[in-house]
């Protein structure tokens, strides 16, 4: 405290000048101003608070920028090739220094023709002596050709020398003797020229002296490179899997350690390999496609397929040698790392959802990682493996798939017992299942009378204006035609196939359906565990246009379900591992490409999960809105269900009566007048195949298209004729037996059938359909007859 004054007086004394007692001294006199501090002070503040924000903002944005995936992924490929530095300086100098080597070898073997000595010591050693002597007549040749070539080059160089030197040294004397300012414009010019081309020269040559090593050193550091393909740089140090990350450097590496001798050789002698795909991301995994070198085939890569797995760092199931479009041509896809163990996921129509069955039916996720729409009209299905390995699961997808298109029909029988399908019932118009004899029977009459709704249908197909080929969504839709898909699964089919009493018939009734059913919207679903030769027939097995394998145990397995050659061509479901790859199964045929391996869809129905029964519920809801029902009595017998055929040609030429000719438009619109339920959505296009059908299109006239009446009465007259020359024909033919009398069953319509069954087997009593299959033992609960419509057309 008393510090204090003193330093006061201090102060006070320093500032005082000497001599003058009476005056008050003070310091300088600063301008200023008071500032209280506690007193808000808005403008600084906003200003620095402002500068922090911004601040603030900036260092966030760029340390987002920092983060952010690019910049991380250039920052780690940096700091790799950082760390790699030393080594790649190194490489790179043996790449220089092997570069050089190798163009002296081929120097060398150039001048001394190693290549055609090598064929003469070769027919030499084989005694062919016309080689031999072809061999060195070539080497001399050549040496002849190249000493002429050499002669007449070094000949260009003196002549050009002879006549530059003098050229050379005349304008150098004139130079020195003449004083360019004497000299004629142009030969004053010309030395300007020459002087400034000289000075040119003097800057590049230098500039050449110190490119032309660093071009030699790059050019010798390529052609010393490694010389398996793929960029070095393409590394990606930041990723998981960066040790086995697929590009071509790490395929052609694993193909060259695969112990293929003329795949060996073919390195050996450095070759590189084609890429006629080059390595890209494909869904879940890498793709690639390579031409194969000479001796070498796909079969051969994919026989090797664990070591390729080995030296590409992957399972088996993860990598897929299969053959391209020629046997040399080598499809390789690859798994990322793991990807193949998680499951596809929940059906997609779990919930909510309606199918058209000629679009498809979700099934699975492919190797892509893209859903599967499997196709259902058109194909018949094989689906086979191992017990306990998702066969059931697959097929009740696809006809869950199918239950909610309330067009479709869908018959199911078990061959054993098992309650897979029970929740299907209320959805179901035939639905067996049990080991008895009689629902062997049951679905060899089922087999038999799909056969004859075959026939009844390509009789209805024939009728239909321009006779369509096969059922479309149009003509399925045509609730009178009995047109709509009609879907049949058999579970367990082996056991079918091989009873004793039946096994025959029905392997012979199913060879048939799946050889001819596919055009008429009639799908057949086998599943078995036992897809071998002895119990799945032959004709089977090589005419289903979808086959689906979960893990089978051997090759013969294999071919049976996806087709003879595709184990060898590296399809292969012997790679997938029973139980842990549960409900993953190797297709072909559901969609274009030559297989797929599918992870398929699973909807539970085990263990007090049950997701099955809510999807008929709507299944079941979807078909009253429709205004359909699955009920006996409201039902249509299918003999009964093709409606009399409409007579077109007949009705056109009533609508056209009267007149010369009508325009097609005004023909059309006629016809939809006079009987709108057939006619109603007709275009003209089934105007002209309706007259096609009778040898007759529209003309033209006044450039309008019309319908001539003279064309339409000779073609009804062509008809009549040829119909009573029918008519004639069967009056002489009376046994009408001609072609093949069909089997007595296969002449039982499936309603004929229905209505036996309608009883349950022998000694049973007619059941309600309301009851519960499972009661019943495996009886079909469900009803027994066609979908169609309520008002029974
Ligand atoms: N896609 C799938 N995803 C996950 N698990 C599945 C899948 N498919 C089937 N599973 C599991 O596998 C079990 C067996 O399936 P499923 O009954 O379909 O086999 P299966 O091959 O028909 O057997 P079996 O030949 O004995 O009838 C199912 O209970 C289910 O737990």
């Amino acid at each position: 405290m008393s510090a204090e004054p003193e330093r006061h007086e201090e102060n006070h004394a320093a500032l005082s000048p000497t001599g003058t007692q009476d005056v008050e001294h003070v310091g300088p006199v600063l301008d200023g101003e008071l500032i209280d501090d506690t007193l808000p002070q808005p403008r600084t503040r906003a200003a620095s608070g402002r500068r922090t924000k911004w601040w603030r903002t900036w260092c966030g944005a760029s340390g987002r920028l920092w983060r952010s995936g690019p910049l991380l992924r250039a920052r780690s490929v940096a700091a790799y090739r950082a760390r790699k530095a030393p080594l790649d300086v190194v490489r790179l100098i043996w790449f220089v220094l092997r570069g050089n080597g190798r163009w002296l070898v081929k120097f060398w073997n150039w001048a001394t023709y190693a290549d055609l000595r090598a064929d003469a010591r070769r027919a030499r050693l084989a005694g062919d002596s016309e080689a031999r002597r072809t061999a060195q007549e070539l080497i001399r040749s050549d040496a002849t050709a190249r000493w002429a070539k050499v002669g007449i080059a070094l000949r260009r160089c003196v002549i050009t020398l002879r006549v530059a030197a003098p050229v050379v040294a005349l304008l150098w004397l004139v130079d020195s003797v003449m004083d360019r300012a004497d000299m004629w414009p142009w030969l004053a010019q010309m030395y300007a020229d020459l002087t400034a081309v000289w000075s040119a020269l003097t800057v590049v040559i230098p500039v050449v002296l110190v490119l032309a090593p660093i071009a030699w050193a790059v050019a010798a550091a390529f052609e010393g490179r490694d010389r398996a393909p793929g960029a070095g740089w393409l590394v990606r140090p930041d990723r998981a899997d960066a040790d086995s990350w697929i590009d071509e450097r790490m395929i052609s590496k694993a193909l060259a350690h695969l112990g293929i001798s003329p795949l060996d050789r073919f390195y050996k002698d450095g070759g590189e390999l084609a890429y006629t795909v080059v390595a890209r991301k494909d869904g879940d995994g890498t793709f690639a496609q390579i031409r194969l070198p000479l001796g070498v085939t796909a079969d051969m890569v994919a026989a090797r397929r664990s070591k390729l797995a080995a030296n590409l760092g992957r399972a088996s199931l993860e990598t897929w040698p299969t053959k391209g479009d020629e046997d040399g041509l080598l499809d390789l896809w690859v798994a990322d790392k793991g990807v193949l163990q998680g499951g596809a996921g929940a059906w997609p129509l779990v919930h909510e959802g309606q199918v058209d069955v000629f679009e498809g039916v979700p099934f699975g996720l492919s190797q892509r990682g893209q859903v599967i729409n499997a196709p259902l009209v058109g194909v018949n299905w094989l689906i086979g493996g191992r017990p306990g390995q998702g066969k059931s699961a697959a097929l009740r997808t696809l006809l869950l798939g199918a239950a909610l298109d309330p067009t479709a029909e869908l018959w199911a029988f078990v061959m054993g017992e098992s309650p897979d399908f029970d929740p299907f019932a209320p959805r179901l118009t035939r639905y067996r299942m049990g080991m008895d004899d009689s629902v062997a029977e049951a679905a060899t009459q089922a087999l038999a009378d799909l056969l004859s709704e075959m026939e009844r249908r390509g009789r209805v197909l024939g009728e239909q204006p321009g006779r369509p080929p096969k059922v479309s969504r149009k003509l399925a839709d045509k609730r009178g035609l009995g047109l709509h898909p009609l879907v049949c699964g058999i579970d367990e089919c082996h056991e079918l196939f091989q009873h004793p009493k039946y096994g025959k018939k029905a392997a012979e009734l199913a060879v048939r359906l799946i050889k001819r059913g596919r055009k008429y919207g009639i799908v057949l679903l086998l599943a078995t565990q036992s897809p071998t030769k002895d119990s799945i027939p032959r004709e089977i097995t090589r005419n289903v246009s979808c086959g689906v394998a979960f893990s089978v145990a051997d090759q013969v397995a294999n071919d049976g379900l996806l087709g003879s050659g595709k184990y060898s061509a590296g399809i292969r479901a012997t790679e997938l591992r029973i139980n842990t790859d549960r409900g993953t199964c190797v297709a072909v045929g559901i969609t274009d490409e030559t297989f797929e391996l599918v992870r398929t869809f699973y909807v539970p129905f085990e263990d007090g999960a049950d997701d099955v029964t809510p999807v008929i519920a709507r299944a079941m809801e979807l078909i009253e809105e429709a205004g359909r029902e699955i009920e006996a009595g409201a039902r249509p017998q299918i003999e009964t269900a093709a409606p009399v055929a409409v007579d077109h040609l007949a009705d056109i030429a009533a609508v056209c009566a009267g007149e010369k000719r009508v325009r097609t438009q005004v023909v059309l619109a006629r016809l939809i007048a006079r009987n709108p339920e057939e006619y109603d959505g007709w275009t003209l296009r089934d105007l002209t195949a309706a007259l096609a059908a009778h040898g007759l299109a529209p003309a033209k006239s006044d450039g309008n298209k019309v319908i001539r009446a003279d064309d339409l009465a000779a073609a009804l007259a062509d008809r009549q004729r040829a119909g009573a020359d029918e008519s004639r024909e069967e009056d002489r033919d009376s046994a009408g037996s001609q072609g093949l009398i069909p089997d007595r069953s296969l002449t039982q319509s499936p309603w004929t059938d229905q209505r036996k069954h309608d009883s349950g087997t022998a000694g049973t009593q007619q059941r309600d359909i309301s009851e519960n299959p499972r009661q019943q033992g495996g009886e079909t609960t469900g009803p027994d007859s066609l979908p169609g419509d309520a008002d029974g057309s």
